[in-house]
């Protein structure tokens, strides 16, 4: 499902250079849950936003279900992450000004849904994530388990194949974690969606089926 191949990420500003990614070659199959853990810097952040195709890798080639991506011009890039691609970050990225159900609803004005159907859609995602019940609220409404369950419904409203999801746990207690985690799990068990996680939570990361370890660039196990 993602296939990376001696990728390499080079950041260069006025006074130094970082090695981000030394070299990593990654396969994802179709249906795992992978986790992505190592110490502060080593390069996770660098590593899932090149497999969002959020950034690109300084050499190396990718493919994402079955296309290599290294020729998509700018429209094609986005187009290809909305139709197969939902991002869940840390810090939610919720939009402040628009209700739970509009937040979810986003991704879906980027294609050729109407009204009636992107309801019908946003709705149904967030029963999966447990919130019907706040449709109307506004993030600043909700704590923050319930943010990060907007956030994957945003994710999963337009059906990718592939959730990429940088330290979805990282700002709640355990208990909220936990329930974030079942959802994720959830979702990888009954509905095939291929998920990449990038964790500094050991629990978190032995729950899923496969862990890869990340130290300076480099991947150690
Ligand atoms: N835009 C950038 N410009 C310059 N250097 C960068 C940039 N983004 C990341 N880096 C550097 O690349 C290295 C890897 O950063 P990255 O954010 O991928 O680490 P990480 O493993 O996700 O860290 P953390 O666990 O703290 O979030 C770090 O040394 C960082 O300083």
């Amino acid at each position: 499902m993602i296939k990376l191949q001696n990728i390499q990420k080079v950041y260069r500003t006025d006074t130094i250079e970082t090695l981000a990614l030394n070299g990593i070659n990654l396969d994802v199959a179709k249906g795992e849950f992978l986790s992505i853990m190592g110490p502060s810097g080593c390069g996770k952040s660098t590593l899932l936003n090149i497999m969002g195709l959020l950034d690109e890798p300084s050499k190396g080639s990718i493919s994402i279900a079955e296309q290599t991506t290294g020729r998509f011009n700018d429209k094609q890039l986005a187009k290809f992450r909305n139709q197969k691609l939902g991002f869940i970050f840390q810090s939610y990225h919720l939009i402040g000004d628009l209700q739970v159900i509009d937040n979810v609803e986003l991704p879906l004005l980027y294609r050729d849904t109407n009204a009636k159907e992107r309801r019908r859609l946003a709705t149904e995602a967030l029963e999966k994530v447990g919130l019907s019940n706040r449709l109307k609220h506004f993030p600043k409404q909700l704590s923050g388990g319930q943010r990060q369950r907007v956030a994957i419904a945003r994710a999963i409203v337009g059906n990718p194949e592939i959730i990429l999801a940088d330290e979805p746990t990282g700002n709640l207690d355990s208990a909220m974690g936990n329930e974030i985690m079942d959802i994720l799990l959830q979702l990888n068990r009954n509905d095939g969606t291929t998920i990449v996680m990038v964790t500094h939570d050991e629990n978190m990361a032995q729950k899923t089926h496969r862990l890869v370890r990340l130290f300076d660039g480099s991947q150690v196990q």
